[in-house]
């Protein structure tokens, strides 16, 4: 796990534990040992310490948390280099991340390759750099630099670690070459000022202004995210204590740390995040086994919110894109959306204004389907009506050459039925973005009951290719996402109608850690929409959408949303919606007493004397009512892992990752209790389906089974 060899009077010892030199047990035990060897060997000026394959260490093995850690600790390793008697030098190539970086910052030089990066993201797992880091970082770059890096756990790119001193000198060729050259010019030379322990950490006067700005910073964007303050109290600690006691305090708060719900649910979401490209199907076929296809050219049609989103996307990661609109004037307004939406890239610095230009020069239009006879692959985004899709798709199957692939940005409709409207089902598939397209990173692929492997391979492998997260799901009604959102906004509107305020209700979920609350989100996303696809089905039914509809189709029904939108408030685009807003697109909001009104009107009209809904209510009743439909999307088989749902839900909806996702906090608040919740519930709202309780969660409850084992225990229950 770790080599050694030397070349002259250089000992090089490199980590060689694939596929990220990870520090297991067994590396720190090599580490240490072949120091030891160098340290013994008197024919050894100098030594370097590199990784093989592709990367310098990315820190501790992540799987070896939640274990009692063996000596040596990563400090041990550090210790002995401070003390080693000769110089030594860390050649970073790829990421030197977290303990792989504090093994750095222990030795005496540093270097690195152009495109290296270094950094201590312990934080975004729910950690703190306790091998070292919140210590010695704060000698080298400073209380400042530190404190930046170690709550956010940015990685810096070489040139800009260079800046702040982190690393010595930039190189480029072989890094294990220059690090043996640059370690025979500092071989015989002084070099006890470079340990770092004997320094103190610069900016340490400034300490107090510094934490209350940094904890400012962090209170606004982590919501009840404790990691980012202990870190800072770790990087207060190389002020405030002598080095070795810093250290001790700093592994204490490590330990109790690593024992947090925190912790845990940011460590499963690293993994599952990792797990959703392991996808398979339930009709055989696999991510190992199946082979996309090359993508060149893409056709989107559509040319609305979504579809010029998805351009962007597109056309941001370097594809050329041919967008179809039914007319010239549409398609005009289109192209000046994808070009603005180009222009906040620049602002927002996603990408350069010559980047900008260039995808901008990737963009070719036409109105007419016949254009599309070359793409590889087309995505459809049109309005969500079966029919319309049926008939763009039967008409790409007779136009599009037989091996391109025919995607849906649908977010509710089935699969299948799209499907069978073309001779080529098994190339079809769906690609659901989330708006807005070119910014959110969720990509949720539906496979229907014919789609090819091959295709799914194909949209899993493009959706990395654009940078998003791809997550593969079965099709059924709002297929994972949409699924798991609608009970939980009709939950919102009932907890109005029975005495909650819109705004107690996004504050309790923001709190929670939400980044909006649902009233918000209705008012972001536009309430015409729903409202037309709510008028859409009554009209189906047979029915009319009245001011006192209690009951909808056998469901309980709450009208409040229908009500406003017959007022013209559709939310933020028209300056009001739940909240009123400065001028129409404003995201400037305040209570608006109106509708405060409208919602007592309401339940006076109904009977219903308002109560006081508690904050336990409206978590539960949001949450569970999510999680019940999850359990039931497991059951089903639409989702094959938790773990899908979980990283739809971080990516999709902004759930907070110190949560772990839906389907993970529901594990930590134990199954038995949130069974027993939903029971709770389905007793006091017998007419609301969503709180049917799955049989999945019951006979998961009943062993309190692991999350890990949830599908495997499905497949045989
Ligand atoms: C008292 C305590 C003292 C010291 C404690 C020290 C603590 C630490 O060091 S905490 C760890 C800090 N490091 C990290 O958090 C790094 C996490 N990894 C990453 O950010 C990325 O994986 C990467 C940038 C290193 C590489 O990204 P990429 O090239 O996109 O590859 P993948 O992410 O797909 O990873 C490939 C493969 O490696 C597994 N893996 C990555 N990091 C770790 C790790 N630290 N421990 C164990 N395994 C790791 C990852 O799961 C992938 O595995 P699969 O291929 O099986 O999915």
């Amino acid at each position: 796990m770790v080599d050694y060899w030397r070349q002259g009077s250089v000992a090089v010892i490199a980590v060689n534990n694939p596929p990220v030199n990870a520090l297991s047990y067994n590396v720190r035990v090599g580490l240490y040992n072949n120091l030891d060897k160098a340290a013994n060997d008197r024919d050894v000026l100098a030594v370097v310490i590199c990784g093989k394959g592709r990367t310098f260490p990315v820190g501790a093995d992540i799987h070896e948390f939640g274990q009692i850690p063996k000596e040596p600790w990563i400090t041990d390793v550090g210790r002995k280099i401070e003390s080693l008697g000769k110089p030594v030098i860390a050649a970073i190539h790829g990421t030197g991340l977290g303990g792989g970086l504090e093994i750095a910052l222990f030795c005496h030089y540093r270097i690195a390759l152009p495109n290296a990066r270094v950094g201590l993201p312990e934080v975004l797992i729910g950690l703190l750099p306790a091998g070292g880091g919140a210590q010695l970082l704060p000698r080298l770059a400073g209380i400042q630099v530190a404190m930046e890096m170690i709550t956010t756990g940015r990685q810096l790119p070489a040139s800009e670690a260079a800046k702040y001193n982190i690393i010595d000198k930039v190189v480029s060729g072989d890094i294990v070459k220059e690090g043996i050259e640059f370690a025979l010019r500092v071989q015989n030379k002084p070099f006890q000022d470079k340990i770092l322990r004997y320094r103190s950490p610069h900016g340490k006067d400034s300490l107090q202004p510094i934490t209350e700005a940094v904890l400012r910073k962090i209170k606004m964007r982590s919501r009840g995210f404790y990691a980012p303050v202990w870190c800072v109290r770790s990087i207060a600690n190389s002020v405030k204590l002598p080095f070795e006691e810093g250290l001790a305090q700093n592994r204490i708060m490590f330990q109790q740390m690593q024992l947090s719900g925190q912790a845990k649910a940011l460590q499963y979401a690293f993994f599952a995040e990792r797990s959703i490209s392991k996808w398979k199907l339930p009709c055989g076929g696999n991510f190992a086994t199946a082979v996309p296809r090359k993508i060149k050219t893409i056709s989107v049609i559509g040319a609305g919110t979504m579809g010029t989103g998805i351009t962007v996307a597109l056309l941001s990661a370097g594809f050329p894109v041919l967008l179809v609109e039914q007319n010239k004037r549409f398609l005009m307004k289109g192209v000046q959306t994808v070009q603005s939406l180009l222009e906040g890239g620049v602002k927002r610095r996603k990408f350069t204004a010559e980047q900008a230009k260039m995808a901008s020069s990737s963009l070719t239009t036409t109105v007419d389907l016949q254009a599309l006879n070359s793409v590889d692959l087309v995505i459809e985004a049109v309005f969500e009506t079966l029919s319309l899709k049926e008939d763009i798709f039967s008409k790409l199957d007779k136009i599009c050459k037989p091996e391109a692939i025919l995607c849906s940005n649908t977010s509710y409709l089935n699969i299948d039925k799209i499907a069978a409207s073309t001779r080529r089902p098994d190339k079809v598939v769906g690609t659901h973005f989330f708006s807005p397209a070119h910014i959110m990173r969720l990509m949720e692929n539906i496979y229907g009951c014919k789609t090819s492997p091959e295709t799914v391979a194909t949209v899993m492998d493009l959706g990395k290719r654009i940078g998003k997260v791809p997550v593969l799901v079965g099709t059924c009604p709002g297929f994972c996402a949409n699924r798991m959102n609608r009970p939980q906004s009709e939950e919102a509107l009932f907890l109005v109608e029975e005495g909650a305020q819109p705004e107690q209700i996004d504050q309790v979920l923001e709190d929670f850690g939400m980044p909006m609350g649902p009233f918000k989100v209705r008012d972001l996303a536009g309430g015409d929409i729903g409202w037309r696809s709510r008028k859409d089905a009554a009209l189906h039914l047979g029915l009319t959408l009245s001011y006192d509809l209690q009951f909808f189709n056998g469901e309980r029904y709450c009208s409040l949303a229908d009500k406003l939108c017959e007022l013209g408030r559709f939310g933020q685009k028209t300056g009001s919606g739940w909240y009123s807003y400065d001028k129409p697109g404003s995201k400037q909001l305040s209570i608006d007493e109106d509708v405060t009104k409208l919602i007592q009107n309401h339940r006076d009209s109904l009977g219903i004397k308002p109560r006081k809904i508690t904050t336990q209510e409206i978590q539960e009743r949001f949450l569970f009512s999510g999680i019940n439909e999850g359990f039931k999307i497991l059951e089903e088989g639409i989702a094959a892992r938790p773990e899908d749902i979980d990283i739809i839900w971080l990516y999709g909806f902004g759930f907070p990752r110190h949560y772990g996702g839906p389907m993970f906090y529901a594990s930590q608040i134990g199954l038995k209790r949130v069974y027993d919740r939903i029971c709770h519930y389905h007793e006091l709202f017998p007419y609301s389906s969503h709180w049917m309780p799955s049989k999945l969660l019951q006979k998961l409850s009943i062993q309190e089974v692991p999350i890990g084992q949830w599908a495997e225990l499905h497949s045989k229950l």
